[in-house]
């Protein structure tokens, strides 16, 4: 039985992994501005100590499915559990929100801007500014402990307000874009920074609209597009969408074990002695389609299966036009 930090909601809890709390568990979540739907009907169960991905193009309505996860706006229909709790504003304790618009106050020394944070979670002051000092040291930042924000770059502040978000200790940790505006190289140590924080059994969940963060470092995720999750499952689940695509070599043109192909397949000669077929796998794997190439002496001279990407399952779940709007947006960001 899937167990649950609260009451399991009416509608049931399909995709559940067994046995495993869910941090966050919403159900049918509606939400209109002046009359426009912004996010319609969405479901979406969080297991503890994971690390969660909603990924789709902007305005899709990842921030308005956050702020309705955080108790920040109600939604128009539909429940959510927060850590267990109706009413997310009760665990806000419990919960660290990196918003999708960036800012602390600029005066503020960078330890002082994480400790207030801290506060407004309830951390006593010294504890924070102790705890801030320490943190920016951990990441690199140690120069940087007695600058005011608007001394340091961009990046930087970037950073300032990810561990402001982390001071408290939040077993929850909800992230809104956090990869937007990084370089590179802070894009890597944010990725490593959330592992760290799941390694350590720390819930996160984080909206972004690049599918490389989300294919790397999610267990599970919910693609979104247009108010609506038409996927919502483990990432692996999602690529099993589309079959694998299988090359194979052989030495023979012709034999029996011809039929264990399946009839769309591509064959080209790539000499009198080389044979090169493409197909998808057949749903029933590998092992079949491997004995009748051996038994029937096809001469395989290569073999390879290829995975689709998150990308490819991207398209076949949200369709062509969200997955150009996703390619718009990160070019977007990369011009700016
Ligand atoms: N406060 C608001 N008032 C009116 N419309 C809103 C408001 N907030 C969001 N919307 C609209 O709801 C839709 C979803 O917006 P949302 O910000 O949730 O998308 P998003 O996926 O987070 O995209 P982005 O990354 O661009 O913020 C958009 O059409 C947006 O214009």
């Amino acid at each position: 039985m899937s167990e649950t930090l609260s009451e399991p909601l009416e509608r049931g809890n399909p995709r559940a992994v067994p046995d495993r709390r869910l941090a966050i568990e919403a159900r049918g979540l509606v939400k209109r501005f002046d009359g426009a739907v912004a996010v319609d009907g969405v479901d979406i169960s969080v297991p503890e100590g994971s690390i969660f991905g909603i990924l789709g193009p902007n305005g899709a309505g990842k921030t308005t499915t956050l702020r309705m996860l955080l108790g920040i706006i109600d939604p128009d229909a539909g429940e959510r559990h927060l850590l267990g709790n109706p009413k997310p504003y009760e665990v806000a304790r419990a919960v660290g929100y990196l918003p999708e618009e960036r800012g602390l106050y600029s005066s503020m020394k960078a330890y002082e801007a994480i400790a207030f944070m801290g506060a407004l979670r309830g951390l006593p002051l010294g504890e924070g500014r102790k705890r801030g000092r320490l943190m920016l040291e951990e990441h690199g930042l140690g120069h940087a402990v007695e600058k005011q924000i608007r001394q340091l770059s961009k990046g930087m502040a970037q950073t300032v307000q990810l561990l402001g978000t982390l001071v408290h200790r939040p077993r929850l940790v909800v992230l809104d874009e956090p990869f937007s505006g990084l370089d590179a190289i802070n894009q890597g140590k944010l990725e490593r920074l959330i592992r760290r924080l799941a390694d350590e059994g720390t819930t996160v969940i984080f909206s972004t609209h690049v599918i490389a963060h989300a294919e790397r470092l999610c267990e599970q995720i919910a693609i979104i597009a247009g108010g609506k999750v038409p996927f919502a499952g483990g990432v692996d689940e999602a690529r099993d969408r589309i079959p694998a695509q299988v090359r194979l070599e052989t030495r023979r043109g012709d034999g029996s074990w011809r039929a264990a192909l399946p009839p769309d397949t591509e064959h080209d000669v790539k000499n009198a002695e080389t044979h090169l077929w493409s197909f998808d796998l057949p749903e029933t794997g590998p092992e079949p389609l491997l004995r009748e190439l051996i038994e029937g002496q096809a001469g395989i001279l290569s073999l390879s299966i290829e995975r689709a990407g998150l990308h490819d399952a991207f398209v076949e779940i949200a369709g062509e036009a969200a997955a150009r709007a996703l390619e718009a947006d990160t070019q977007a960001e990369l011009a700016a």
